[in-house]
């Protein structure tokens, strides 16, 4: 080793020396010597390798440049934005397996997702669709690709675990091809809950991060308004920004075509035209060669140009939280040591600068994307759709995310017409009863809801909370306004008008879910503090809330289905540990069972959660041991939302099915020996109510409710039992066998003539809709028996 480093020593001044002498001595000749071999080179490459021209390249979509030109400036630089990145270099392409064997596609269908609140996006989806219905038709033809019809899915219906978690299963192997059309709305609505799906599906560690990466494509068109929100910053177009850049992470960067934009009062229909015929050239592609064509990833045929975009889009996000960051440090220390780490730009930021810093960002998202979490919404605006849906159908909205209407059934009691179940049932006087809800939102999208697409629906209370005085003195006001003005209507009867105005009862199940408001136990202190009684419906998805609760009077929880598959069908639960959820509401409404008086809401849907479910419901009356089972027959609401949601009149159950469903699930429990037994009904209303033999006492039902008593158990302070404040027995009128309808009053058809014999009709109950209860008044026709 030392003998070695002697030898280097030696030689190593003596080298560089004689090269440096050398070069001196023979440069000129040594470079052209050099030059001349480099163009000698060069000339024998260029004869022997052929030139591909440039018109070899195949025309493949996107054909952007052509259409470039038609594009008004301010959209052409949108539309610059999303056009792929041409990556010129000695860069390899990657291969993929439609290169390796292309046109492997035998099956393929488009899937055009669409969602709509005032009917724009729902009308151009459905043209669209036809067109698209027609064009791949023809390429059916041409190719050796069979397209399927295109399918035209409403976002507020489908299921987004069947569509977005992976794509569907097709027994034909189809292979699908996503097409989403996206209005923007600033205010809460069912895309807030589909972006949230798109971003939890993206981050959730148990899924793979794009799992849709076996579509053959996706391609987004929005709709903005430009008079409101005249650019990206302002919101244009947010939301369909926002699922594109998602889809793009859950396909696996499969932006078949890039997003289009349209302004639904300017130009809208122009540029949707170019882009559908941007989409079209994709499906082309996809039929001729398998793959979706030059410039995009999963092509495999060309340099995979939206990496950068996408990486873009991560590290804005990133740049985003550092900058807020920033702002904070910023703020509080008041120092520029503080901004190190921000890099040399902020370097120049004076110490004292407490504005808002002020960032260049150059991609369109960065200010967009921030804006609308920063801002807390409130769940149902005065300028929304939904407020004007609501108003329209005879909602008062109170503050921004409560609701109150005075039911069918307390105009018809004010009429002497007869009152809801809930009279024969528990002695509820329906003109005396106030419906409302102080959360007009739903973590469930229950098929029988008739507010599908209209609601605000979130897992999370996100929305301005307003203070629970405001609504109780807001929803009163808005009652008592509502049964004034009965007073001209034919047929109300003086002294049940002058009783009205005093609300006895309060039904919180209107629409929506009660619990959801954080607030709940002050709002219902205020009711009984004013000894109105209150009747809860929850919908078994929140037991935080739930366990929380303070003593109702009565405590419902919406049992829509008997077990995870029918539940999943039925409610369209957002959380996706709904069924965990479910269960735990069960063993906390068990707990509660000896506090208040707990009841299981059953809706029976035919073709849904009947069939073969009552052995599965015994199961979970068994788990519970609520003090009561109510179980009804569904109510139409014959909209276009309810038909949308795949229910039509045959999933109405007629009075003798639910009887037949009411007896099979008696015949269990009693096998069971769990003490219950079939007690009261109100056929007019499709209704029957299952209780506990603790509320029979000497043979008798005493499913009734002494609500003075009530009032007395709960101001005293101690602790109570349901069955202190057990009313009087169950009128004779009302037990099982009898019919249920109040002999005091007036039995009337539709228009109002008198009706002799009893009738057992289905679905025309009112009251409910709370977490998966029902919908609104039925607009059947009657099914009587
Ligand atoms: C309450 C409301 C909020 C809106 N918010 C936005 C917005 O933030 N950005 C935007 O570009 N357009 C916005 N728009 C415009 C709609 O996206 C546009 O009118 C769209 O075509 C509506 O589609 P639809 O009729 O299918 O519901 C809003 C419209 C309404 C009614
Ligand atoms: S249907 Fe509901 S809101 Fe109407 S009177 Fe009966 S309990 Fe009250």
């Amino acid at each position: 080793m030392a003998h070695h480093t002697w030898v280097l020593r030696f030689l190593l001044p003596f080298e560089i020396a004689d090269i440096v002498a050398l070069w001196h001595t023979y440069r000129v000749p040594i470079i052209i010597t050099t030059f001349s071999i480099l163009i000698i080179l060069r000339t024998i490459l260029h004869l022997r390798v052929p030139r591909v021209k440039v018109s070899d390249t195949p025309p493949l979509s996107p054909k952007l440049p052509a259409e470039k030109e038609k594009v008004p400036i301010e959209e052409r630089n949108v539309v610059a934005e999303k056009v792929p990145k041409r990556i010129v270099g000695g860069l390899k392409k990657k291969k993929s397996s439609q290169d390796e064997n292309p046109s492997t596609i035998q099956n393929a269908q488009v899937l055009v997702f669409f969602s709509s609140l005032t009917g724009t996006t729902e009308k151009t989806a459905k043209v669209l669709t036809e067109g698209l219905a027609q064009s791949t038709k023809e390429l059916s033809k041409s190719t050796s690709t069979t397209f399927l019809e295109p399918q035209l899915l409403d976002l507020s219906y489908i299921d987004y675990d069947d569509y977005f978690i992976t794509p569907p299963k097709s027994e034909e192997n189809t292979q699908y091809f996503y097409i989403l059309l996206i209005p923007t709305f600033n205010i809460d609505t069912v895309l807030d809950n589909f972006l949230e799906h798109l971003q939890e599906t993206h981050n959730d560690f148990r899924i793979d991060t794009a799992p849709l990466s076996s579509l053959l494509g996706y391609s987004v068109f929005g709709f903005g308004d430009r008079e409101g929100w005249p650019t990206e910053e302002e919101g244009f177009c947010s939301q369909a920004r926002e699922v594109d850049k998602w889809l793009a992470k859950l396909t696996g960067r499969k932006r078949a075509f890039p997003l289009g934009m349209g302004d639904s009062k300017v130009d809208a229909t122009e540029r949707l035209q170019e882009w559908k015929e941007g989409v079209e050239d994709v499906l082309a592609n996809i039929a001729t060669t398998g793959g979706l064509g030059e410039g995009v990833v999963g092509s495999g045929d060309a340099v995979e140009s939206d990496v950068g975009d996408l990486d873009d889009e991560d590290e804005v996000l990133f740049e985003e939280q550092k900058v807020a960051q920033r702002k904070t440090k910023a703020q509080k220390k008041d120092t520029l040591n503080d901004l190190e780490d921000i890099g040399s730009t902020l370097n120049q930021i004076t110490a004292d600068n407490s504005e808002p810093l002020e960032m260049d960002f150059t991609t369109y998202s960065k200010k967009a994307r921030s804006a609308p979490t920063t801002v807390t919404k409130e769940m149902v605006p005065k300028n929304s759709p939904t407020y004007t849906a609501l108003t329209k159908q005879g909602y008062s909205i109170v503050g921004s995310h409560s609701g109150v209407k005075i039911c069918r059934w307390t105009k018809s009691a004010l009429r002497g017409r007869g009152s809801c179940y809930k009279y024969s049932f528990y002695g509820i006087a329906s003109h005396q009863c106030m419906e409302t809800t102080p959360s007009l939102s739903c973590s469930n999208k229950c098929v029988f809801c008739w507010r599908h697409g209209t609601n605000p629906v979130g897992t999370t209370w996100r929305w301005v909370v307003d203070p629970p005085d405001l609504i109780f003195e807001g929803v009163k006001a808005g009652h008592y306004k509502k049964i004034k003005m009965m007073r001209g209507v034919p047929g109300v009867r003086s002294e049940r008008f002058a009783e009205a105005m005093r609300i006895r009862h309060c039904a919180l199940s209107l629409v929506g879910e009660p619990i959801f408001y954080p607030h709940i136990n002050e709002f219902t202190a205020m009711l009984h503090k004013e000894h109105i009684s209150s009747f809860l419906v929850c919908n078994a998805q929140h037991p935080d809330q739930l366990r929380a609760l303070q003593p109702v009077t009565q405590l419902y929880v919406s049992i829509d289905a008997s077990n995870r598959e029918s539940l999943r069908k039925i409610d369209r639960p957002l959380h996706r540990d709904f069924w965990e959820r479910f269960q735990a509401c069960l063993e906390i409404l068990r707990e509660k069972r000896f506090q208040q008086r707990t009841v299981f809401r059953l809706t029976l849907v035919k073709g849904f959660n009947i069939d073969d479910e009552a052995e599965g419901y015994a199961d979970l009356i068994e788990k519970s041991l609520p003090c009561f089972v109510e179980i009804k027959g569904v109510t139409y609401c014959g909209t276009s939302s309810s038909a949308g949601a795949g229910l039509t009149m045959q999933n109405v159950p007629f009075y003798t099915e639910v009887c037949a469903f009411v007896e099979a699930l008696n015949s269990s429990l009693n096998r069971r020996g769990l003490g219950y037994g079939i007690a009261a009904e109100h056929a007019h209303s499709c209704c029957v109510l299952i209780a506990s033999e603790r509320f029979k006492v000497d043979g008798k039902w005493r499913t009734r409710i002494d609500y003075g008593r009530f009032f007395e158990c709960l101001e005293s302070g101690r602790q109570f039992r349901p069955e202190d404040y057990m009313g009087e027995e169950t009128p004779e009128w009302a037990c099982w066998g009898n019919g249920g309808f109040d002999p005091r009053d007036e039995r009337v058809d539709r228009k109002g003539r008198r009706k002799v014999l009893p009738v057992a009709t289905a679905g025309e109950e009112a009251c409910g809709g709370g977490g998966g209860g029902e919908g609104e008044a039925c607009a059947m026709e009657s099914r009587d028996e």
